[in-house]
């Protein structure tokens, strides 16, 4: 689980790519079909600038314009990094609905046609919201189709998201085949625990932290005691707010997953490699970003901010 360079490497030994674009948020198409050709063109830019992590997922429709990205960008499937996820759905998502496929393994087999693919690298449960009575299976049986998956090659590894430290040991308790490897959560500096202790925990059992919406303190969360440093670090390294705040996330062991349309800002988050924060810095983010609380996606968590 330790970051070296630009790859943190999995509890399985396996290694992924330290940052990740997402097609979800500002892409992601609520029951539209028609495939979004800006996501396509922007998506090749990302990778011929050097992106070779794509997060996905079933709820983001996305999956066509992926496919269609990596043939037209002509990158060896082995170069490239690629996380899918089952709509398990939630509050946030449309109330009470779910996959159409019959579980996560039906689901990612009907994802890899859309990618035309053989196999993704990471495969993830979207949410924890999985019972018998609404899926048919419960949330220990939906960890044994993931690992089906596994063993038939379909998937490298597998995950979850949104999880919090309950749910992750209802998985660990039952003895798995393949442990979660991942934790992908909402991860920021105004946001460092999605749920109570979940950072310490994951790390502490093998799991890596994947951040979505790291940028939250300049996108939602202007006007707040980060301001100041996040300026004079910039002014310091010679970088921008944004990439201050994704090697900030590096810093603390966690892998941001972030996205843009803008050919400069996809360029410059591949560019937080080559500078690094010193302990007190990381601290001073650390400590001035626990002073104020930015929770775009995880409202179902609120109550415990
Ligand atoms: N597992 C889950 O439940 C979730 C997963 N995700 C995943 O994480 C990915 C990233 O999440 P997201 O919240 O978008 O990540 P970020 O916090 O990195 O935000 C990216 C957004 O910020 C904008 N932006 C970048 N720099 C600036 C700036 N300096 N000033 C103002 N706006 C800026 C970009 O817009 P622009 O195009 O204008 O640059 C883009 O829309 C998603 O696409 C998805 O793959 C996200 C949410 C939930
Ligand atoms: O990308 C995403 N945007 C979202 C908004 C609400 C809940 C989950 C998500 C995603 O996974």
């Amino acid at each position: 689980m330790s970051l070296s360079g630009k790859v943190f490497k999995l509890s399985n030994g396996l290694t992924i790519p330290a940052v990740s674009y997402g097609t979800g948020t500002k892409w992601f198409k609520f029951g539209q079909n028609e495939i979004d050709t800006t996501l396509v063109d922007t998506l090749v830019k990302a990778i011929d600038l050097g992106f070779t992590h794509i997060d996905g997922a079933e709820i983001y429709n996305t999956d066509l314009e992926i496919g269609e990205a990596i043939k037209k960008s002509g990158i060896k499937r082995e170069d490239l990094y690629v996380t899918d996820k089952y709509f398990a759905g939630d509050s946030t998502f449309t109330k009470g609905k779910h996959s159409k496929e019959a579980n996560p393994y039906e689901a990612l087999k009907a994802s890899l046609k859309r990618f035309k693919l053989d196999y993704v690298d990471l495969y993830l449960l979207h949410t924890p919201y999985i019972s018998k009575e609404s899926h048919g299976f419960d949330l220990v049986e939906a960890w044994k189709y993931l690992e089906q998956l596994v063993d038939e090659g379909l998937t490298k590894s597998i995950g979850v998201s949104n999880f919090s430290i309950s749910d992750i040991e209802t998985i660990l308790k039952s003895n798995p085949k393949h442990n979660p490897v991942v934790n992908q959560i909402e991860y920021s500096a105004y946001l460092q625990n999605q749920t109570p202790n979940i950072v310490k925990f994951a790390k502490e059992n093998g799991i890596l932290i994947e951040a979505y919406g790291p940028l939250g303190p300049i996108t939602k969360g202007k006007g707040g005691p980060l301001d100041p440093i996040i300026e004079s670090l910039s002014k310091k390294y010679g970088k921008t707010d944004g990439q201050i705040l994704l090697r900030w996330v590096l810093e603390t062991g966690v892998l941001p997953i972030t996205t843009s349309g803008k050919e400069e800002r996809i360029k410059s988050f591949l560019e937080i490699f080559d500078f690094e924060l010193t302990p007190e810095e990381v601290k001073e983010i650390s400590d001035a970003g626990s002073k104020k609380v930015v929770r775009q996606f995880s409202k179902e968590y609120s109550k415990y901010d």
